[in-house]
């Protein structure tokens, strides 16, 4: 990852060389979410997909051949606006919390030529105020002027917009592109030749060699406030930085081989990772997916020649990573630990096997080498365990309570709307929520083996399941909630845990909490944290907490960060090959 979790926030600019098509978002959402889940406030700016801009341009001269500027700068506005439109659907779906803003909520302020304006104010304080809420995403290229017309920054605009705002935030900026980087010419229209990538370049070079890859207005903007910022290829572990220099030329690197997984699983969160990763062919290969289930395998493209019954031939196959999605403590638990002593790393989301071996299988990782990461085992997409490891990084932490189980959280909803007990839970049964077993969510298990995790992660103690006092959902129903309702509260489950003096205490329980409560308005599956530091303001992270995609995209970050791990693994003993 590119720094992004040193700053405070990051702007993230998608062009259109990158979001070819609706098929493009998908990608854009992991590197979005990467970020968010390290700990940055997320800017998102986009351009109208594709080549949409060219085609309202022939759509306008269509109808009129010397369109008047106020009615083209309308028009081709809709191109940045349906990409943020569906951008914003794509991060729904992946459960991560989003503000969407248009030019005139962001306060954009233009003047100057209608289709080619400069950029010159933005609202801080409301951009400041959206992104407490979640990622904020806004379209690119269009801006309002003196009087709250639409405007245009020129073509290539979403760079000017993107540098324009990471530089009025202080924040990091990087312009996502279909190269890695800046090259002395145009690796796509150099016919001969092999251009080189600079790791550094000024702005004046950067304008000068740069032809199309970057707004001229942007660099300028950039160069006259001396401002830095990145230009980088999706899922990138290299880029060019763009500002004071020197130049400086990349030394090139080995292209990097894509991470061999072994899938172990494939039914609602591994159909979601195996239809991901075969999306990222350049960056994984899965080489073989273990399954009890082939129709539902079939069912999400698996071919037929990568599905296999036998899990331990598959993991002593030559891969890097094993993927645990198959749940339950056995043969999870010995097919992990078959996976750490062959030196595979190991992503799993299974908190039962977490909450039972967690202490054993991180010990058993550290001593052969590799990583066990379980970010989606509490959460979702909600990086509770990353926001309590920061936490716990910056002081001590009080107490920790949470909506940690989507299920339940659901259900309670389903009954307040009046569905009955057995609707409610087929219903979370179908969207892929409940557990395999969904008396595991009904009786406060599953939220007691999130819980047993973020007191690790919290106050490193190895809680034991039994030792968490534990009450489910089973005994409420919608008069109750009614009752509740009529008096102003909201019965939610709520974990817990916190340091006294005789230890950690933990435990699972419905509360009816007041509207005011920070966890009282937790709805359907989203699931929320509350970290409370002995010193300092407390923190509420929220994000989607069950089902298929929040579920992907966190599995799917471990990976990342193990492909990124890997390459500087490898670039640093290329380093040293070439020194020696
Ligand atoms: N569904 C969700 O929202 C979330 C699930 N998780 C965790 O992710 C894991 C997977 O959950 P889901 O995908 O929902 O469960 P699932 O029941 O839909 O999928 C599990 C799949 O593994 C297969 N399987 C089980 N034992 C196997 C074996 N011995 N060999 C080969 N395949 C085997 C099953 O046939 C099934 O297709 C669990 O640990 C669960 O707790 C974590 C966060 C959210
Ligand atoms: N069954 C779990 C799935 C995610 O962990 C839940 O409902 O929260």
């Amino acid at each position: 990852m590119i720094e992004a979790e040193k700053h405070h926030a990051v702007v993230l600019k998608f062009g259109s060389s990158v979001l070819r098509s609706e098929d493009d978002l998908p990608s854009a959402v992991h590197e979005i979410y990467r970020a968010w889940r390290d700990g940055a406030q997320v800017i998102v700016v986009v351009s109208a997909l594709g080549d949409a801009t060219d085609q309202l341009l022939r759509r306008a001269s269509r109808i009129c051949e010397q369109p008047e500027p106020a009615a083209l700068a309308a028009l081709l506005a809709t191109g940045e606006a349906t990409t943020v439109a569906l951008l914003g659907l794509a991060l729904d779906r992946a459960g991560i919390p989003t503000r969407i803003l248009d030019p005139a909520q962001a306060g954009l302020r233009t003047r100057g030529d209608r289709l080619d304006a400069e950029l010159v104010a933005v609202d801080l304080e409301r951009l400041r105020a959206e992104l407490q809420q979640g990622v904020v995403v806004l379209p690119g290229f269009v801006g309002r002027g003196e009087h709250g017309e639409t405007t245009l920054l020129g073509r290539g605009g979403s760079d000017f917009t993107a540098v324009f705002l990471a530089q009025r935030l202080g924040a990091r900026c990087i312009l996502f592109k279909n190269v890695d980087g800046l090259y002395t010419a145009d690796p796509a229209a150099v016919s001969w030749g092999q251009p080189r990538r600079f790791a550094r370049a000024t702005w004046e070079t950067a304008k000068r060699v740069g032809g199309g890859i970057i707004q001229p207005k942007a660099l300028d903007f950039a160069a006259a406030h001396r401002f830095s910022f990145i230009i980088a290829a999706p899922w990138a572990t290299v880029w060019t930085e763009i500002g004071a220099g020197p130049d400086e030329y990349a030394t090139e690197r080995t292209p990097a081989m894509p991470v061999r997984i072994a899938l172990l699983g494939c039914g609602t969160v591994g159909g979601g990772v195996y239809s991901r990763l075969a999306a990222l062919a350049g960056q994984f290969e899965v080489i073989g997916v273990s399954v009890r289930n082939r129709e539902r395998a079939l069912s999400v493209g698996v071919p037929e020649g990568l599905i296999v019954q036998d899990p331990e031939a598959l993991i002593d196959k030559p891969c890097d990573v094993v993927v645990e999605l198959m749940g339950g403590l056995e043969p999870a638990a010995t097919l992990v630990e078959r996976a750490l002593r062959a030196r595979r790393h190991v992503v799993t989301a299974n908190k039962a096997l977490i909450a039972a071996k967690g202490e054993h299988l991180i010990a058993l990782a550290a001593e052969n080498g590799v990583r066990l990461a379980y970010s989606a085992a509490v959460g979702g997409a909600l990086p509770a365990l990353e926001a309590v490891a920061r936490a716990r990084a910056a002081g001590p932490i009080r107490s920790l309570s949470g909506v940690l189980n989507g299920t339940t959280n659901f259900i309670l909803d389903q009954l307040a709307s009046g569905m009955s007990w057995d609707e409610a839970v087929r219903a979370a049964q179908e969207e892929g929520y409940a557990e395999a077993d969904p008396s595991l969510d009904l009786d406060g298990t599953d939220a007691a083996q999130k819980i047993v995790l973020l007191a690790r992660a919290a106050f490193g103690v190895n809680l034991s399941l039994d030792e968490i006092e534990r009450e489910g959902i089973t005994r409420i129903d919608a008069a109750e909630i009614a009752r509740a309702r009529a008096e102003g509260k909201m019965i939610r489950l709520v974990a817990s845990c916190e340091r006294t003096a005789d230890g950690v205490n933990a435990r699972v329980r419905p509360q009816h909490l007041p509207q005011s409560h920070p966890l009282a308005s937790t709805a359907g599956i989203e699931n929320r944290l509350l970290i409370e530091p002995e010193a300092g303001a407390p923190l509420l992270i929220a994000g989607k907490g069950a089902g298929r995609w929040p579920t992907t995209e966190s599995v799917l970050a471990d990976l990342f960060d193990i492909r990124w791990a890997a390459q500087q693994v490898s670039s640093n003993e290329e380093v040293e090959e070439c020194i020696a």
